[in-house]
């Protein structure tokens, strides 16, 4: 445990002045892991210690083994029903990491449901690349998570009606999870820019963009 606060130290610098931001209130910790609610979005939590050092590395070369990704032109995959084992660790995961704080980070008949996902995107992004500002499809239930690994990055989220210049921006480091439900899944747009200048700025500080893997997990809607 200390060696890998020592390690994201390294990586991300000393995160102290983080916990000072208005607008991400830490409010939960559970048997080792932090949850904050993003104050300004209903339904969007953020735990940003989600996977240890070591299950990210195992991780990333799970999917990587999986052969996906060889080809330069393929970025994306996507895989419904029975999902790869490590998925399914992952929700078991997420599972118990939500049931372990008294917190209202996901509601019971979503975080019970069985399965909890049935679907996975695995998106890679070299430097540049992003995702426009989108609502999930509505073909997929509430309740979506993501893990994010390798390259750090900021997440947008701007009302979905509104078109106002209103925007929440949440830095994912690698390792941690957001889980959106009700006005966060459906009334919030989120995206991830990173071709355009300033888009990728955290407290001030350009991040040095290198390739970055998200996983998405959702559970499609019954037909
Ligand atoms: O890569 C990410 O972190 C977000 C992916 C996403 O929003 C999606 O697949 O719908
Ligand atoms: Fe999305």
């Amino acid at each position: 445990m200390e060696d890998e606060a020592e390690n994201l130290r390294a990586a991300f610098g000393d995160s102290s002045d983080d916990e000072d931001r208005p607008g991400k209130e830490t409010i939960g910790i559970g048997e080792s892991t932090v949850w904050e609610r993003v104050e300004e979005i209903n339904g969007l939590w953020l735990c940003r210690n989600f996977l240890s050092i070591a299950h990210q590395s195992d991780l990333l070369s799970a999917i990587l083994n999986e052969g996906w990704f060889v080809e330069e032109s393929i970025n994306q995959a996507m895989r419904f029903g029975d999902l790869p084992s490590w998925a399914t660790e992952l929700s078991d995961l997420i599972r118990e990491t939500v049931e372990s704080v008294d917190l209202p980070v996901l509601s019971a008949d979503l975080l019970w449901r069985e399965p909890l996902f049935d679907q996975l995107i695995v998106n890679l992004y070299q430097p540049g690349e992003g995702i426009c500002a989108h609502v999930d499809l509505l073909r997929f239930e509430d309740g979506i998570a993501i893990v994010s690994l390798e390259s750090p990055c900021v997440m947008r989220f701007s009302p979905a009606e509104k078109e106002e210049d209103e925007y929440v921006d949440i830095l994912l480091t690698p390792g941690s999870l957001i889980l959106m439900s009700g006005e966060a899944r459906y009334r919030w747009k989120h995206e991830i820019n990173r071709k355009q200048n300033g888009f990728q700025v955290w407290e001030g500080e350009e991040i040095d963009q290198k390739r970055r893997i998200s996983i998405t997990l959702r559970k499609l809607c019954q037909a």
